[in-house]
């Protein structure tokens, strides 16, 4: 083969590799093109479905908001399951098993309170008036107060057993017998003589739900939502049944003075009516009780203390001589105490203190130990400690006869 030839033959072999590079290209190239064509189908498709879901976005939007405006009711929720709800209405008592959307479902507890529209379907999870009970109330299990931690007042220990105990741990005696089993009881007595921790000790003993609501922020801190709040109470109470209601000085839902004939003085008597409609609504469910505490029995209202209302009203009296030594000996049964503190003197110096005060002059001994950086109480550290709590009492009487 000549050069020329030679030549040729490898000219027209690389135009032949050319080609088929070429050809692989253009290959390349058209499924590119379709690739693209394919994508922007796509594109089309969703900016299409977007569309017509910003559309379906909107007009939900605006059901939801005329569902909004609509009359709403309210309703508790019982049970929450997978996929549904089990609520109860305020006002007719109905349950009903309904559903919620995912965002409300996702934050729906037993308790619950939430807004339902015609449909029962839940459109509002009500979370103010939820904080504002959780708030006025302290909800217990069952407090780890026992008897033994009540110091002095062993014939009212009994007598709230007798009441309050009995009928929720052993119903059947009562059935048997043929009596009504008691309701509830009222106890009095001056500030801090141990009328909570009493009815703590009752709801522990009766392995019972401590439900504790104070009278005074009922009426003063939850204007207008009172009787709606006493019917949660008494709800709740049910649904943890067995279950002790405690209700702090009920003298401020309960008082004479509330009949005045103003507006406040109206809404304090529809909160007062609801409580004793929940307190006459009792007597088939043995297994809530009440246990109301007053410092003021004298300005109660007679309607409270109608015969069938409380079953036993209870005096919680200022502790004796002998009860205080029992007080302080509780109070200081964890505290390393030095030979030299006699708690009979301490009981014997103490007239006129209460239960409360009692503690505090327990704890402050304490302090003072700690302040001296000791490791025993001493009878010393108690002496400062009486005149500082009950000295200091003392000094207020005083500041307060400026007044007299
Ligand atoms: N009899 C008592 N035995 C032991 N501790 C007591 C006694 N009374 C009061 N205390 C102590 O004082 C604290 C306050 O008493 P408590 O709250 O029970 O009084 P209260 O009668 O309910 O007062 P208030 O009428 O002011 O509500 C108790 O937690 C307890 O530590």
């Amino acid at each position: 083969m000549t050069d020329q030839e030679s030549l040729i033959e490898s000219f027209t072999k690389r135009i032949a590799a050319l080609e088929r590079e070429n050809r692989a290209l253009a290959e390349e190239a058209e499924a590119l093109r379709m690739e693209r064509e394919e994508a922007r189908a796509k594109l089309f498709e969703s900016l299409i479905s977007n569309k017509k879901y910003l559309r379906e976005l909107e007009r939900l939007k605006k059901e939801n908001a005329l569902l909004r405006r609509m009359p709403l009711f309210l309703a508790t929720v019982i049970e929450v399951g997978d996929d549904y709800v089990m609520l109860r209405q305020h006002g007719n008592n109905q349950e009903f098993i309904t559903t919620a959307p995912p965002e409300i479902m996702e934050k729906l507890q037993p308790n619950s309170r939430v807004a339902i529209n015609n449909s029962l379907t839940i459109v509002r999870l009500l979370e103010r008036s939820v904080d504002a009970r959780a708030k006025m109330m302290e909800l217990i299990e069952a407090p780890n107060v026992t008897y033994d931690d009540v110091g002095g007042l062993d014939s009212q220990i009994q007598e709230i057993r007798e009441t309050v105990e009995l009928p929720l741990t052993r119903p059947e005696l009562f059935s048997s017998i043929g009596i009504e089993p008691p309701r509830g009881v009222l106890l009095y007595g001056l500030p801090g003589t141990g009328k909570t921790l009493l009815a703590k000790a009752v709801a522990h003993h009766a392995r019972a739900t401590f439900i504790h609501m104070s009278g005074s922020e009922l009426v003063h801190k939850f204007i207008g939502e009172g009787a709606q709040l006493v019917r949660d109470i008494f709800q709740m109470a049910r649904d943890k049944a067995p279950s002790i209601v405690f209700i702090d000085e009920i003298d401020a839902v309960g008082s004479i003075r509330t009949h005045d004939g103003t507006t406040g003085s109206a809404e304090v008597n529809r909160t007062m009516m609801q409580l004793l409609a929940e307190m006459d609504g009792f007597r088939e469910r043995g297994d809530v009780k009440i246990i109301a505490a007053t410092n003021r029995i004298d300005i109660l209202d007679p309607a409270l203390l109608r015969p069938g209302r409380f079953d036993r009203i209870i005096e919680i009296p200022m502790p004796n001589e002998v009860a205080r030594l029992k007080i302080l000996e509780i109070h200081t049964k964890k505290m390393k105490l030095a030979g030299d503190v006699d708690l009979s003197s301490i009981a014997k110096q103490t007239e006129g203190a209460s239960g409360a005060e009692l503690k505090a002059i327990a704890v402050e001994a304490g302090m003072n130990a700690i302040r001296r950086e000791a490791t025993v109480v001493t009878m010393e550290d108690f002496r400062q400690a009486v005149k500082k709590v009950l000295g200091e009492e003392e000094k207020a009487d005083e500041s307060l006869r400026m007044f007299y």
